[in-house]
């Protein structure tokens, strides 16, 4: 393993304010392959994937590839995985691998590896990680991140409304689970400047006020833009001050308009330009 990137925070930083937050999520569904003239093949899938990098590979600071719509495809569905990397590296473009990982310490160890030191070809800028078996699980992933200059992004309230039972239930000590999910990454990122490389995944759906996120010194990967009735306007109200922080996604919002290049390079325009009214950038 070595050290061969800047630490995420700092990358972070210095792509958003290059680029703006939006981070595009490409999510391969196969009702979108259909809608693209696709088929569901390895072949479809690259297209696909390789149409939304032309389209926005050089447009937005992050792109978040769901992992899932890849896998499907088996071992080619990982090599276009693993060339959304290679292209991504050409253009300058974060990566998130939404791969929604969590286990106990010793085969966190494996998944770390596998997507976030260098020695792998899938590995990309940050992953999902999933803290249902308790933060600390995650070590590995948080320690292997740092050292390469990586990130990991911490489900703490997502945006399914299925998550609310849980993630809203009160701990013994008196906070919610996803706020002590937050209150942990505020831990690790502690005096890192311009922030630390442990962020957090907050649907940009929830209720405003639901999450205090001013210790955190972190980005707050927020989905749910478009699809799933979350509003550029609306971020505002849900992430106040911490705003500067927020990375907002969408996938299908954008998607929808393919496979025209041009249409899904213009929607993401339109996007980044009423983001960047809300940001004031
Ligand atoms: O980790 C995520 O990215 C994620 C967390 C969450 O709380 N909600 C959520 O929708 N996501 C992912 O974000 C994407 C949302 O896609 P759209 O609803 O099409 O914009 C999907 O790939 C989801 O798996």
């Amino acid at each position: 393993m070595t050290v061969v990137h800047a630490a995420f925070g700092q990358r972070l930083a210095e792509a958003v304010h290059a680029r703006g937050p939006l981070c595009v999520g490409i999510d391969p569904h196969p009702a979108l392959l259909h809608a693209w003239g696709l088929e569901e093949t390895p072949a479809g899938l690259e297209r696909f994937a390789m149409t939304v990098l032309e389209a926005v590979g050089e447009e937005v600071a992050v792109v978040k590839p769901q992992s899932a719509f890849f896998e499907t495809y088996g071992s080619r569905g990982l090599a276009v995985l693993e060339r959304v990397v290679a292209e991504c590296a050409q253009t300058g473009t974060l990566v998130v691998h939404d791969v929604k990982r969590g286990d106990i310490g010793s085969t966190m160890t494996a998944y770390a590896t596998a997507y976030l030191d260098d020695s792998s070809p899938l590995a990309a800028d940050a992953i999902t990680v999933s803290p249902y078996l308790g933060y600390g699980s995650l070590a590995p992933a948080l320690g292997i991140a740092a050292q390469t200059g990586r990130g990991v992004f911490v489900l703490a309230r997502t945006s399914n409304p299925e998550a609310v039972g849980l993630q809203r239930s009160v701990t013994s000590e008196g906070r919610t689970v996803a706020q002590s999910i937050v209150d942990a990454a505020a831990e690790s990122n502690a005096g890192a400047e311009p922030m630390g490389h442990v962020g957090v995944v907050t649907g940009a759906t929830v209720r405003p006020g639901e999450l205090d996120l001013t210790a955190l010194n972190g980005p707050v990967l927020a989905p749910g833009l478009g699809a799933q009735g979350a509003t550029v306007q609306g971020l505002c109200s849900v992430f106040g001050g911490m705003l500067p922080n927020v990375l907002p996604a969408a996938a299908r919002e954008l998607l929808r308009h393919g496979p025209d290049v041009a249409e899904i390079r213009a929607a993401t325009r339109r996007m980044r330009a009423d983001l960047a009214g809300v940001f004031g950038q």
